[in-house]
């Protein structure tokens, strides 16, 4: 990969603290690594949109609110203006956020400050912690952790275009200690035993291997770290778990939907303890729905015209849980 003005992850190397000194340098090489061997087309054609030269910086930033926000309108030029219109336009479609940048409202698909309001007040202190998020899309909710206090925030998520989208917004924000990195949890190295607290949202259903999914989140935690894990549940008892025969609520690639029981089994036989569940919610149009930026379908779409309790296929309309829990200070009790 060439190199691009906007894209860049050294500014994040360069501010890692000592915590990560014995990841580092591999974590350098699997960078260089992605970005020498990427075969996206479509990746070509977004770094050569983010070269075009834009380099307002402005000290304007409100990260610990809902629309995430830089630059006011009357910091940018005439020119300036049409190519930040250029950018959004380019990086399409946009589904977490929302952002604001200089003024101009960036309205997506996903309200993602839904489900950090719904959890933040739960999560206790993330002063000082080392975060890692996986599946972070365009990194809306580690822009939001890093406002909580978070000390670094690597977010990993495969999507090129989610990894395009907070380059840019970074580009304004100015910050070195976040990052989204183009990886899938299954290329970070196991038993890695570094972060704090590690977010998985939105994920385990997207795993046709589940339990190695948690297993795997377990082996990136310090003993006595945090996992976050919000993934789609069904009601039900321990045991309980939904398979979906074909489709999903349109989705063809959704594999497990546990009942919170089963779900909370799964942490625990995978080594977690003080497993506990702190918000089940319906998904609701509100939350979820197709905008100027990411327009086509959307939740509704995929929901039962008469019972919006079903999705269009008759299963339980998507339904979420967040349950925390720590990786165990004492013997493992994880079957291997
Ligand atoms: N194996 C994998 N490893 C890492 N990421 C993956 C993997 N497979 C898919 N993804 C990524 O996980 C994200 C799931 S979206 C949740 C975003 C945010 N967390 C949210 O809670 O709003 C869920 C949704 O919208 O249904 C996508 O960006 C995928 O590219």
């Amino acid at each position: 990969m060439t190199q691009s003005n906007m894209i860049s992850f050294q500014k994040f190397l360069d501010a890692l603290p000592e915590e990560y000194d014995n990841y580092k340098p591999e974590l350098e090489i699997a960078i260089n690594n992605k970005m020498a061997t990427h075969n996206d087309g479509n990746l070509r054609r977004w770094m050569k949109l983010l070269d075009n030269p834009f380099t307002q910086i402005t000290d304007h930033k409100l990260l610990d609110q809902s629309w995430v926000s830089v630059g006011k309108q009357t910091d940018l030029n005439e020119q300036d203006t049409h190519t930040l219109d250029t950018y959004i336009q380019g990086l399409m479609p946009w589904r977490k956020g929302p952002f604001e940048l200089f003024d101009k409202k960036i309205d997506t698909e996903w309200r993602s400050d839904f489900k950090w309001e719904r959890i933040v007040n739960q999560l206790g202190d993330l002063s000082h912690l080392n975060i890692l998020d996986v599946g972070c899309g365009n990194g809306y909710h580690c822009l939001r952790m890093k406002a909580a206090g978070a000390k670094t925030v690597m977010g990993i998520d495969p999507a090129w275009l989610s990894v395009c989208q907070f380059q840019l917004i970074n580009h304004f924000l100015q910050e070195p200690t976040v990052s989204v990195l183009p990886f899938t949890l299954e290329e970070i190295p196991q038993n890695l035993n570094l972060f704090d607290m590690t977010f998985s949202m939105g994920v385990l259903y997207h795993r046709r291997s589940p339990l190695d999914h948690i297993a795997h989140l377990h082996s990136t935690l310090k003993t006595g770290g945090t996992l976050v894990l919000e993934t789609m549940v069904i009601d039900g008892q321990l045991g309980e778990v939904l398979v979906p025969e074909g489709r999903y609520a349109q989705m063809n690639n959704i594999w497990f939907l546990p009942s919170v029981p089963t779900l909370i089994s799964w942490c625990k036989k995978m080594g977690f303890e003080d497993v506990q569940c702190i918000d089940l919610n319906q998904t609701s149009t509100d939350e979820q729905r197709s905008t100027e930026f990411k327009p086509g379908t959307s939740l509704q779409d995929y929901l039962d015209p008469t019972n919006p309790d079903l999705t269009i296929e008759g299963h339980p309309a998507p339904k979420r849980a967040t349950l925390i829990a720590k990786k165990s200070s004492g013997r493992l009790k994880r079957y291997a």
